[in-house]
């Protein structure tokens, strides 16, 4: 499902070189859920933004469902991404003038849904994750942990094959951060989505098939 071969990423300061990424190797199979842990500073949201097609890799090669990035233009990557991928980041960018039903409606209109089958979709995610009640608010009258669950509910709607996460429970209570484990647990069952879920919490690393640890630039297999 994901495969990255020799992944390097660096930056470039003036002079400076840094080499966040390595050489790195990682392959995640169909319905298979990892967790990528590592300390701040380590480089795991420049592998999330490099795997999502979001940043290019200085080296290497990143294959999702069998597509080769490499090579693809922004808008291919663009189209790409939307048929594929699942996104969980730290900033959420919900889209302010719309509500919550129609922020995680707008990939399945995307798609070809019509606008009633979309929104009846995007409720049920929605009460899925406690905030049904509050489908019809636009993001800025939401708390940060709401609009943190409606951004999980918009990444799962489309049972993407690959689903990235950055820190998706970071805000929430230990009682709604299990109800979105248990959430990931049916896309998963239900779509065999594959899952890459940077977290700090032990709990969720644990709750994943397989946890690798970025140290160096490199992953280690650690459970
Ligand atoms: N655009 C950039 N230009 C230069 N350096 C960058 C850039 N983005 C990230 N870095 C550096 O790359 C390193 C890895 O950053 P990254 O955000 O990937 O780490 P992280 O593991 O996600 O950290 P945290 O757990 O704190 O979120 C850091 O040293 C950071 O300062």
């Amino acid at each position: 499902m994901l495969e990255c071969r020799q992944l390097v990423r660096i930056y470039r300061e003036g002079p400076q070189e840094v080499t966040v990424l390595d050489q790195l190797e990682m392959t995640v199979s169909a319905g298979e859920r990892v967790a990528v842990v590592g300390s701040s500073g380590s480089g795991k949201t420049t592998l999330l933004n490099l795997l999502g097609g979001l940043d290019r890799p200085t080296a290497g090669e990143i294959r999702i469902a069998g597509q080769t990035l490499e090579g693809l233009s922004e808008s291919a990557i663009g189209s790409f991404r939307n048929r594929h991928i699942g996104f969980v980041y730290q900033f959420h960018h919900l889209l302010a003038e719309f509500t919550a039903v129609e922020n995680v409606s707008m990939p399945l209109i995307i798609r070809g849904y019509r606008r009633n089958e979309a929104a009846e979709k995007a409720m049920a995610l929605l009460e899925r994750v406690g905030v049904g009640e509050r489908g019809r608010h636009k993001p800025g009258e939401l708390s940060g942990g709401e609009r943190q669950r409606v951004a999980i509910a918009r990444a799962l709607v489309t049972d993407p094959s690959l689903v990235l996460m950055d820190e998706p429970t970071g805000n929430l209570d230990q009682t709604t951060a299990g109800s979105i484990l248990a959430l990931m647990d049916d896309v998963a069952a239900r779509s065999r989505s594959a899952f890459v879920v940077v977290t700090h919490d032990r709990r969720i690393a644990a709750h994943q098939d397989r946890i690798l640890t970025l140290d160096h630039g490199r992953l280690a297999s650690e459970a």
